[in-house]
């Protein structure tokens, strides 16, 4: 376990966490073994004084004008995270996303794997589907308990979400990312996180338009 609380850390610097583990993975794997803050903010996207300040709340990460030991900083965010900690997953839902879900696998992070798959649809339940064997949903809670899954990924659409989350909830799952925009209700005790690919684009399109930093913008 980690010496640093993540009570202590802000949600907005917690979600900036996996954002840096990854950059800074991509940055140990090139060799580079130090970054100040300023060339990270260019890999990040994220301003200097951002990365300071959520750095701050981790202690002494490094020293300034020195920049950050990225082996370190790898080791503590990656316990943070508990990164090193195995963690697998139930797919709800195995249509076009979630076959495309399970076929990336989380292969950059070799401690996230999707461990099975659920839907149900009788046409593909009980078949083996893109090297998946397909569970039915109403066997959802067996599986997971004798596996031990805490963790479910659902991409049922949003008209049949509530249900299946149910069973999900039900069944001990304790972290959900639901890929149905539509809101679901889960009890407090369940950490649910929504991802949505449009608003993500829409964001990004209303910044691109009202935040453009000069230096990016093409002068000829
Ligand atoms: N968040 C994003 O960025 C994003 C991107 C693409 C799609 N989506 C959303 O993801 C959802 C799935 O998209 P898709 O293209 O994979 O759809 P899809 O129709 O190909 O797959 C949905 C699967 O869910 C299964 N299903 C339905 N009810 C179920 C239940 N109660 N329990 C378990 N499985 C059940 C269906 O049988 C089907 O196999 C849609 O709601 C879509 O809007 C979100």
């Amino acid at each position: 376990m980690n010496n640093y609380s993540t009570k202590t850390i802000p949600r907005a610097t917690a979600k900036r966490l996996p954002l840096y583990l990854r950059n800074l993975t991509i940055l140990h794997s090139k060799g580079i073994v130090r970054i100040k803050s300023k060339e990270f903010s260019k890999i990040t996207q994220v301003p200097p004084a951002t990365i300071r300040r959520d750095f701050s709340y981790l202690g002494e990460l490094g020293r300034s004008g020195y920049g950050y030991e990225v082996g370190f900083l790898i080791k503590v965010f990656s316990e943070l995270l508990d990164s090193y900690e195995e963690n697998r997953i139930a797919i709800v839902g195995f249509g076009n996303l979630g076959k495309a879900l399970a076929n990336n696998n989380f292969r950059r992070n070799q401690n996230l794997t999707i461990d099975c798959v659920f839907d149900t649809d009788p046409a593909i339940v009980g078949q083996t589907v893109g090297g998946f064997y397909v569970y039915s949903m109403a066997d959802f809670e067996k599986v997971v308990r004798e596996k031990n899954i805490k963790t479910a990924i659902s991409t049922v659409p949003s008209e049949y979400a509530q249900e299946a989350i149910d069973i999900v909830v039900h069944s001990g799952i304790t972290a959900i990312l639901n890929f149905a925009p539509d809101r679901v209700e889960v009890p407090d005790s369940v950490s649910m996180r929504y991802i949505d690919l449009t608003t993500e684009l829409l964001t990004l399109l209303f910044f691109d338009r009202n935040y453009k930093k000069p230096s990016l913008v093409a002068t000829s």
